[in-house]
């Protein structure tokens, strides 16, 4: 029997306003607890594709459906409550810098409050009590009261992550989470998300640069180039040969050195 989706993606095609494609064509179904890794070189389109998921973007044709709801024409409250229910890791944390760990992570609740009450900081003891257990989880509750500039990219990364499971997301969605991080702290973090699919069976979408880390977490990865979905294959099914598809024709010597 086939598992219903939770993330269907139907013939997407993005075209930016300026005439750029971002995307042709593509249609992919994530089953609830994947972890996906979506590959291919810079300009793939792997942003616009992971950014059309919570409608970060719009689409221009096709459709994009989750768990059976279509959220293309989503406006307003439906638009909240989606992007409530999925969490978003950028490669720059995206952190308010000045701010302690407690005062990001709780960022990640603001979604669950009326605004006036998120401004003036009025989150709840529960809240408060959460945002500690969401960093207990990536290993950095004793750092609740440092300055997020205080920290190393990995640790802000971490950070990032406690903010999203604020949220009680359906789902997290990581635009190359780890392309400003150090080889042992891109472990750390990649370990991280692992984790977090696994324990709380969130499903996992990342966009990745290399190669082998891709091979070393994905259940499942999904190949772009130039905008079309050319690749996808369970991680058990995947071959070194497979890569050269996506990453032929590079001009980009660093995707080349990632993908090896
Ligand atoms: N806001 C935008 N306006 C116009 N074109 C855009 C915009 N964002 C992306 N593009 C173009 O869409 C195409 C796909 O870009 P996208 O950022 O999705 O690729 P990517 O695979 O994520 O690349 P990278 O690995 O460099 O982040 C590229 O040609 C890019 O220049």
């Amino acid at each position: 029997m086939t598992e219903k989706p939770l993330i269907s993606i139907k013939n997407i095609s993005k075209i930016y306003a300026n005439g750029t494609v971002g995307l042709k064509n593509v249609s992919l179904n994530i089953p609830a607890g994947q972890f996906v890794v979506i590959v291919g070189l810079s300009g793939a389109g792997k942003s616009t594709l992971l950014r059309t998921i919570n409608r970060m973007h719009s689409v221009t044709q096709g459709d994009i459906l989750i768990d059976g709801h279509s959220i293309i024409h989503y406006k307003n409250k439906q638009l909240r409550q989606l992007r409530r229910s999925i969490g978003m890791i950028f490669q720059d944390f995206n952190l308010i810098k000045r701010s302690t760990v407690q005062r990001n992570v709780l960022a990640g609740r603001v979604g669950y409050y009326p605004t006036w009450k998120s401004v003036c900081n009025l989150f709840s003891a529960a809240d408060k009590q959460k945002a500690y257990q969401a960093l207990q989880q990536v290993g950095m509750g004793e750092k609740l009261y440092s300055r997020a500039d205080a920290l190393s990219g990995g640790q802000q990364q971490r950070v990032a992550i406690a903010r999203t499971l604020m949220q009680d997301p359906k789902i997290i969605l990581a635009d190359e989470p780890i392309a400003s991080l150090d080889p042992m702290t891109t472990q750390t973090v990649m370990k991280d998300l692992k984790q977090l699919n696994r324990q709380l069976n969130i499903t996992v979408v990342v966009n990745l640069h290399s190669v082998p880390i891709a091979q070393q977490f994905a259940d499942r990865i999904v190949g772009l180039r130039a905008g079309e979905l050319i690749y996808d294959k369970l991680i058990d099914q995947v071959n070194s040969e497979d890569f050269q598809t996506i990453y032929q024709s590079s001009s980009s010597s660093t995707d080349m050195e990632n993908a090896s």
